[in-house]
């Protein structure tokens, strides 16, 4: 019997279920999107039951398209949206509120008190992290202090918390499994990243209770199995990740110095740093890169919390665009003379700059700006962001030049923004054969824990590159407009950088 390997990659926008044959060939792809929720300026929920019913609706959908029965799938490798969290009942599965996304910033003072306690080094030190609303400990705690009877609940056990992957796994296993991987724990402000473990000063100074929280296993473990009512059979679930980890992996950058960005809702650009854990000078994440066989692999992340979702906001705020492609199309026929940017700090900025409080903005607006140059402002803001992140890394790490940058997201389709990254960076610009990177990372965890796909440089030897874009544009052109960036960005700030 033809065995499969199925990916479930939940993404902030939608959920993609992706069906592998034994080949490590696409089978078949289904995806759902769902709805986002806005209550309130710099706030951004998700409604965990919407995320439960388009996972099992599109892992339903892909069988049935390729004709395959759940007795087919040899494992399941989950991928998910990363710091999102939710709390549920322990006994009933039932979510107490939404759940809080990573780009919301309700937290925000929260961690400005926690910074002016003095906690930060401490922090940081554990964790890799910064203390910015992004990651997962205050948004707990928020829902603990704000959710009715919520810290009485969680104090008697009766309450469970996690990401995404751990709030599926519950879900899927039938309210059996607890667990989470290394990488998605180590985004939580909660997890010991040098030690592996959950650390109780942090569990202290961010106020959660020990009981809340999942086991964490390496990458590719035991994760228990689907209840055989959802998919007509069990099936094992044997990888999970954080999306911006699996894609690392799909991506096969298992050397230390090669580095992967993916540009989805957000972009996160991942240096392999080996076993080693380097810290960031330079405002970047230190982080686990993956845990297999019980080795640490760590990584430096930059994270940006605004790419795609410039374009659509481009689509459904500003209605310039019908689709997301035709934002290309635009930008290509953009007077290429004018400076305008758009600084997309929607939700704040993160790396390097870390502000919370900053708010978008756009600058250099002439009589003669229309839909056009705002399209190529949108998609030249993802590309100074990167060249930001990638210049920070520069500075930080230290063993010779970072080499190419693989690519990967649902951006990268845009041929005019991958040329206008390579123009910016000065660097070549990869972009993979294979573009379901992240649920390609996932799938691997999975099949190679069964023994189903090659070993881990097996599988990088077939890595393949569909397009290269090599820079093309003069030094001059390119040093005048990184300048306007800055500047740009530099009076978007809410306080001095
Ligand atoms: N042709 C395109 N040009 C520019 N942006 C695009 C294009 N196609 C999709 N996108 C953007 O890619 C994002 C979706 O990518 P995806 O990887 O699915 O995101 P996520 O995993 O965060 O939900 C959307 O924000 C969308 O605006
Ligand atoms: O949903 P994506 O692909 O934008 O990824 C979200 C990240 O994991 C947030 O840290």
């Amino acid at each position: 019997m033809t065995r499969f390997v199925l990916a479930i990659d939940q993404g902030t926008t939608s959920s993609r279920a992706i069906l592998f044959d034994e080949a490590m060939a696409v089978v078949a792809i289904a995806q759902q999107e769902f709805l986002q929720y806005y209550p309130q300026s710099g706030w951004v929920e998700h409604d965990p039951e919407d995320i439960w019913t388009s996972v099992v609706e599109t892992v339903r959908a892909v069988l049935r398209k390729a004709d395959v029965g759940a007795d087919q799938v040899a494992a399941i490798g989950i991928a998910n949206q990363r710091e999102t969290v939710v709390l549920w009942d322990r006994q009933t599965g039932k979510p107490i509120h939404n759940a809080i996304v990573w780009q919301d910033r309700r937290t925000a003072r929260a961690c400005e008190a926690l910074k002016a306690e003095g906690v930060e080094p401490l922090v940081s030190e554990k964790t890799g992290l910064i203390l910015d609303p992004y990651f997962s400990g205050t948004k707990i705690a928020w829902l603990l202090d704000h959710v009715d009877g919520a810290r009485g609940r969680a104090e008697k056990g009766e309450l469970l918390a996690g990401t995404i992957d751990s709030f599926l796994i519950w879900r899927l296993s039938g309210g059996r499994v607890h667990a989470t991987d290394a990488t998605n724990a180590s985004r939580t402000l909660l997890f010991n990243i040098v030690e592996n473990r959950w650390d109780d000063a942090l569990l202290d100074v961010f106020n959660v209770p020990a009981s809340l929280l999942p086991t964490v296993h390496d990458c590719a473990a035991d994760f228990g199995e689907t209840d055989s009512a959802l998919f007509g059979h069990a099936i094992a679930i044997c990888g999970v990740a954080g999306d911006q980890h699996a894609a690392t992996i799909g991506q096969a950058c298992f050397q230390p110095g090669m580095v992967k960005a993916t540009y989805g809702t957000g972009c996160f650009a991942v240096l392999n740093t080996g076993t080693d854990l380097v810290r960031s000078q330079n405002k970047l994440l230190s982080t686990i890169a993956y845990r297999l066989n019980g080795e640490t692999t760590y990584a430096l992340e930059g994270s940006i919390f605004v790419a795609g979702a410039a374009v659509q906001w481009l689509r459904d705020g500003l209605g310039l665009i019908k689709t997301a492609e035709e934002s290309g199309q635009l930008a290509q026929e953009a007077d290429g003379d004018q400076r305008v940017y758009l600084v997309p700090a929607f939700v704040g900025l993160g790396a390097p700059y870390w502000d919370a409080d900053a708010r978008g903005a756009i600058f250099g607006l002439t009589r003669a700006t229309g839909p056009r140059e705002l399209a190529m402002a949108a998609l030249e803001s993802v590309a100074y962001q990167t060249a930001d992140l990638l210049d920070a890394m520069h500075r930080d790490w230290s063993e010779g030049e970072t080499p190419v940058l693989r690519v990967d997201g649902g951006m990268v389709v845009s041929d005019w923004t991958m040329q206008r990254l390579a123009d910016l960076l000065d660097a070549p610009v990869d972009r993979p054969v294979i573009q379901e990177t992240t649920a390609l990372g996932a799938a691997w965890l999975a099949a190679s824990f069964v023994g189903m796909w090659p070993d881990r440089d097996a599988f990088a030897g077939t890595w393949r590159c569909d397009r290269q874009f090599l820079p093309a544009m003069n030094a001059a052109t390119r040093s005048e407009r990184l300048d306007g960036w800055r500047d740009a960005v530099s009076r978007t700030l809410s306080r001095p950088a």
